[in-house]
């Protein structure tokens, strides 16, 4: 399931990342990619022993945990790591999978969240390569989107203004891209169920059904 998710970020909280990254030190995006990715990234990102990589890795991973519709859709046991990208005029990242181990963690989900108003920048939309055919994001500034790390995708090259985003690698509880999209959806209908008539007999099965099958794949 590729979920878009709006508003990981406030408006206060992308500010206060944009002015900390302002401030910082950048390097070559290729010293954190895969050997085939590295052939094809073209992008700058913020150096892990710049002071403010650890506060803003560590914000992004409270505000990533606190998000509802994230912890329904990926259902988060530990993060890999988290990158604070960006690409000027001509930069882009070409197609790609992101490595399956990073750091030691398995990479399970894939996000992206803004940090630049899509209309402050030209191109530089991050593409999904699917078999149903490629689909392009481009989300207001605060939004993310999440994605299976099983998935073949690309950033589009930025030709004009400057494209600012965190990158970010879950590893999940549940393994299998199918497996929580199911969970998804079971959840998704229990909220509902219970929203239209309380805590019903109907919404007990279905709680019944989504625990169990979280026991049943879990890994913990
Ligand atoms: O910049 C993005 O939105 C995604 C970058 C990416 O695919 C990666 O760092 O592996
Ligand atoms: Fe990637």
């Amino acid at each position: 399931m590729i979920l878009p998710v709006a508003n990981v970020l406030t408006p206060e909280q992308v500010a206060a990342f944009r002015e900390r990254l302002g401030a910082a030190r950048f390097q070559p995006g290729a010293a954190t990619a895969g050997w085939h990715a590295k052939l094809v990234k073209e992008n700058e990102q913020l150096r892990p022993d710049d002071p403010a990589h650890a506060d803003l890795r560590a914000e992004v991973e409270r505000v990533v945990r606190a998000n509802p519709v994230v912890a329904m859709a990926a259902r988060p046991k530990a993060f890999g790591p988290i990158l604070f990208s960006r690409y000027g005029n001509g930069q882009h990242y070409g197609s790609h999978v992101d490595d399956a181990l990073m750091g030691g963690v398995r990479t399970d989900v894939s996000f992206t969240i803004f940090l630049a108003d899509p209309d402050s920048y030209k191109g530089g939309e991050l593409v999904m390569e699917t078999a149903a055919g490629e689909m392009g994001y481009k989300l207001p500034a605060g939004s993310g989107i999440f994605y299976p790390s099983t998935t073949l995708h690309h950033v589009a090259p930025v030709t004009g203004g400057e494209r600012l985003c965190v990158v970010g690698w879950i590893r999940s509880f549940v393994r299998d891209p199918a497996d929580r999209e199911l969970l998804f959806d079971l959840d998704t209908a229990r909220h509902a169920l219970f929203k239209a008539g309380g805590k019903s007999a109907e919404f007990d099965l279905l709680s019944k059904c989504l625990s169990n099958l979280l026991r049943k794949w879990a890994e913990d």
